[in-house]
């Protein structure tokens, strides 16, 4: 048994009631094995056992009262998990089924994600199973003052620097934002996607979507292609498929259909983003009872409602599939009509949205596949423009940010087209993306010493 499948074994018997956290740690060891097992420096140092263990947990309660003027509880995480090439960084989500194992997996996919955007970031990710959803603003307010008051123990500008992610945009960032400053009695650059009248940065709102697009038209452009007349299906509408959708069809391609939990939506003039963006900013208005998708179709008529699984977007032929919902959500069964129906491209803008055996299925079958560690890390090294706008106490035209985010997207194309080659799996980007993303922490792990 190598090194790898050794520390690979140890993870499912120690872990087995973290699912998510498996399959991501799964890919990733399997797939950097051949950079692995050809340094056994890695060994002697316990590298793999120390990449795959946090270096800090921390689990709190998060009392608060609701309209009613009853306590409620919740559950509040922050996995720090690797500091290695910079402070710790990442999203934080507040969603009902947010568990430990959930937020381990999208910590460790956030290491080799922040790594490839070549900026210092460590990786880290937290939340908590509070569900926005129906809260009024007082509630989400009341939720994030006393998230905060447990967490500002545990971040800075220079320790870890959380931001949003599901459930977490920039209503609850402000609110988390003034209660730090509060508490802390100190302006500085703590969390990112920040307002833009307190330090945000533009193009962060619209970075992970224009990221994902940058990324699939640079493999486009290195294959004499375009996104001119291509058609695109989105899984999901909100913050990364809203932009995804605007910078699809600036490049010329059409997106066809998009989802939320409630359903999906076929527009086959081409999804509108401005009404999507209308409906988004609607659910998170504090008064979002009966607020869906569904009222697409009254300001664009030619659409269709579907009141089914949002993974009916699967089914429509396509020339690229988008799913930038959340993990798990395209299915072997989604890849097989998606192969059926002359798919060839899958970018992921959600984190770790394909199962794995429907991952396998779309490299089989020759599909281009960008997983979401390269292809969605435009969000993050976005907030990374923001601390360093930060840090400099100055702001950036939306040009300028845009410009850098569109460099920095076409470079780890690049990055992860160069380490497949280089280790025998052309044209393969989830191993290119893993090997690529984990050399840069290796190195620094092993500079750094047994820490
Ligand atoms: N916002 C960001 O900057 C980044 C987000 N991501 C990832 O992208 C994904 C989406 O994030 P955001 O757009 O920010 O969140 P969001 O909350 O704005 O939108 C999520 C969308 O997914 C849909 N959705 C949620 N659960 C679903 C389910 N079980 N089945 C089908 N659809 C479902 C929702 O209806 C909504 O349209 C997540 O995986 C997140 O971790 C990754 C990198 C950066
Ligand atoms: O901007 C950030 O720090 C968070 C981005 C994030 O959570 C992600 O890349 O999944």
């Amino acid at each position: 048994m190598s090194y790898t499948q050794r520390i690979v074994a140890e993870l499912h018997e120690r872990y087995a009631d973290q699912p998510e956290f498996i399959q991501a740690a799964d890919e990733v060891l399997t797939s950097i094995a051949p950079a692995v097992d050809a340094n056994p420096a890695y060994e002697e140092a316990g590298l793999l056992e120390r990449l795959v263990e946090p270096e800090r947990v921390v689990m709190f309660r998060v009392p608060w009262v609701d309209d009613e003027g009853k306590c409620q509880v919740n559950r509040g995480y922050r996995v720090e998990f690797n500091s290695a090439i910079g402070p710790y960084k990442g999203g934080l989500r507040f969603n009902p089924t947010v568990t430990l194992g959930m937020l381990k997996f999208l910590g460790f996919e956030q290491i080799f994600k922040n790594s490839l955007t070549t900026l210092p970031m460590g990786g880290g990710k937290g939340g908590s199973d509070f569900d926005p959803k129906g809260k009024s603003n007082n509630e989400i307010m009341r939720f994030c003052q006393s998230f905060m008051t447990e967490l500002t123990r545990h971040i800075g500008p220079n320790t870890d620097v959380p931001a949003g992610d599901l459930g977490v945009g920039g209503r609850e960032i402000g609110y988390m934002f003034g209660q730090f400053k509060r508490l802390r009695n100190e302006w500085t650059g703590v969390l990112t996607g920040k307002g833009l009248s307190f330090g945000g940065s533009l193009a962060r709102t619209e970075a992970t979507g224009y990221g994902l697009v940058y990324f699939v038209d640079e493999y486009l452009k290195c294959h004499n292609d375009s996104f001119e007349g291509k058609t695109v299906v989105v899984h999901g509408s909100g913050n990364v498929a809203i932009y995804a959708i605007q910078k699809v069809s600036q490049l010329g391609g059409k997106v066809i259909a998009a989802s939320d939990t409630k359903g999906w939506v076929e527009d086959p003039e081409g999804i509108d983003y401005k009404v999507l963006e209308d409906i988004y900013n609607k659910k998170r208005s504090g008064n979002d009872r009966g607020v869906s998708l569904a009222m697409y179709v009254d300001a664009r008529p030619a659409a269709t409602w579907h009141a089914e699984d949002g993974r009916g977007v699967w089914q429509l032929p396509c020339d690229i599939a988008l799913p930038c919902a959340r993990e798990n959500t395209l299915l072997l069964e989604d890849a097989q009509a998606l192969v059926a129906n002359g798919c060839k491209i899958v970018g992921e803008g959600a984190n770790m949205p394909t199962t794995t055996d429907a991952t396998n299925y779309l490299i089989e079958n020759g599909v281009a596949f960008m997983p979401g560690k390269a292809a969605n890390a435009g969000g993050v090294a976005t907030s990374g423009l923001e601390m360093a706008q930060n840090a400099e106490h100055l702001s950036w035209s939306f040009d300028e940010v845009d410009s850098k985010l569109e460099n920095i997207m076409r470079g780890i194309y690049h990055a992860c087209d160069d380490a497949a080659t280089e280790y025998g799996f052309e044209g393969n980007y989830m191993v290119g993306a893993n090997i690529a993303g984990f050399k840069k922490v290796a190195d620094a792990m092993m500079a750094q010493g047994i820490v």
